[in-house]
């Protein structure tokens, strides 16, 4: 496969063509329903907000190719990406081979990720992409300390303890220089319960980088229930916060909360400067976990100069939802001299709701003399966001 955009230098191989023997469902694994979408919808949603661009290869059971086509189409549809979906084999690593073979060029680093690990954080993708994309040769794989006493039994008869001080628990995606991958699946001869153990039986090195309790694998029954706890409690509600200062320009016009100010300085920026819509970004991708508006739509990409913030929200809407939220309301403070917000605060708030699609409050104050606002060097906006499960 060729054709990807140069900067997608990551591929992720999603395995998930298990069939989740220990799960005891009728379906396989990651088809089953988990919080009102398919383990596999959610493990999607993971790859697709990470921030590394990246080629996203699906490895599904031969019968549910279209399924799974539909469902990463649907992830990847609101978050933008570069999609393969594929049949699996009988193995785990059967299946890996089969994501391998539709690497597209230019691909560097390949991480190889469970399916059935459908929680975890998309910062561990970029943890484990940065690390293997940094140039060391080695294979990269989350570890996390063993937290219980081990021993060795002999059936029920415990025959010693075992030192946990050198022993870790692994997850995945655990990533890989793309050729030397290649090459050692190409010449493994035996099964391996991991990417790490075939690439360090063909002679490569393995680092490790520190894993995330929320990548654990789905893999028995009250592993799904442990999810679906996780997703009750935890994500019902988030809120986050975005915060934007820019000095006044005098030679360009003033967009503020996507309303023009004829008559006032504008405000300096790589973009149109809306200050306003930009601090709405960083509350909202904050809330959903997403980075922020810098790591995610570049502070200086040509693509942006001049252009209307609107496109950053836009953007960044598709991304909170494709990460599974709504917005439930949205409130900006802004803090300056000028423009006076009163006289366009209704404006503000209706283009700004539409926008959002939600409920968005704007309030305005000065910072009565003191600081860079009070000398009418510049205007600083605060936003406050509520997102919803
Ligand atoms: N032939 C296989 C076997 C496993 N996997 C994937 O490998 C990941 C980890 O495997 P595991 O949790 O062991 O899944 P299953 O093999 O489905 O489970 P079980 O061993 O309980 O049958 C899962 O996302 C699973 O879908 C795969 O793509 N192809
Ligand atoms: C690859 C893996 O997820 C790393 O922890 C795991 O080894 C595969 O699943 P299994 O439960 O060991 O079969």
């Amino acid at each position: 496969m060729s054709g990807l955009p140069d900067e997608v230098r990551v591929a992720v191989v999603v395995v998930a063509a298990g069939g989740g023997t220990r799960l005891g469902q009728a379906q396989p694994k990651a088809f089953v329903e988990l919080h009102g979408a398919t383990i596999l919808e959610h493990a999607l949603r993971g790859v697709f907000a990470a921030t590394h661009p990246a080629q996203v290869i699906v490895v599904a059971p031969h019968a549910l190719v279209a399924r799974a086509r539909a469902i990463a189409e649907h992830v990847a549809g609101v978050a933008s990406g570069h999609l393969s979906v594929v049949a699996g084999g009988e193995t785990r690593q059967l299946s890996v081979s089969a994501g391998l073979a539709v690497l597209a060029d230019g691909v560097e680093a390949v991480l190889v990720h469970d399916a059935a690990r459908a929680l975890t954080p998309s910062a561990l993708i970029d943890r484990v992409a940065s690390v293997v994309l940094e140039g060391g040769g080695a294979g990269v794989i989350p570890a996390s300390p063993v937290v219980d006493t081990v021993k060795r039994v002999d059936g029920d008869r415990v025959v010693e303890a075992v030192d946990r001080s050198d022993l870790v628990h692994v997850q995945t995606p655990q990533g890989f220089p793309r050729d030397a991958l290649v090459a050692a699946y190409a010449a493994a001869g035996e099964d391996y319960t991991d990417d790490a153990a075939l690439f360090a039986a063909a002679g490569g090195a393995v680092v490790t980088v520190p894993g995330e309790p929320r990548a654990f694998k789905i893999t028995t029954p009250w592993d799904l229930n442990r999810a679906e706890h996780l997703l009750d409690a935890g994500a019902r509600i988030r809120t986050g916060v975005g915060v934007d200062a820019h000095r006044y320009d005098d030679a360009v016009p003033l967009w503020l909360g996507g309303v023009y100010f004829p008559d006032e300085p504008g405000l300096d920026g790589h973009s149109d400067g809306d200050a306003v819509i930009h601090a709405i970004c960083d509350a909202l991708l904050s809330a959903a976990g997403l980075g922020d508006i810098g790591s995610r739509f570049g502070s200086a990409a040509p693509e942006f100069a001049g252009a209307p913030s609107e496109v950053f929200l836009r953007e960044t809407l598709a991304l909170v939802e494709g990460a599974g939220f709504r917005v439930g309301n949205v409130v900006v403070q802004i803090i300056a001299n000028r423009p006076r917000v009163s006289a366009r605060r209704l404006e503000m708030e209706a283009r700004l709701g539409e926008l959002v699609g939600a409920p968005v409050s704007v309030a305005g104050t000065t910072s009565d003399g003191l600081g860079f606002t009070g000398r009418g060097e510049g205007l600083v906006a605060i936003a406050n966001a509520l997102l919803a499960r």
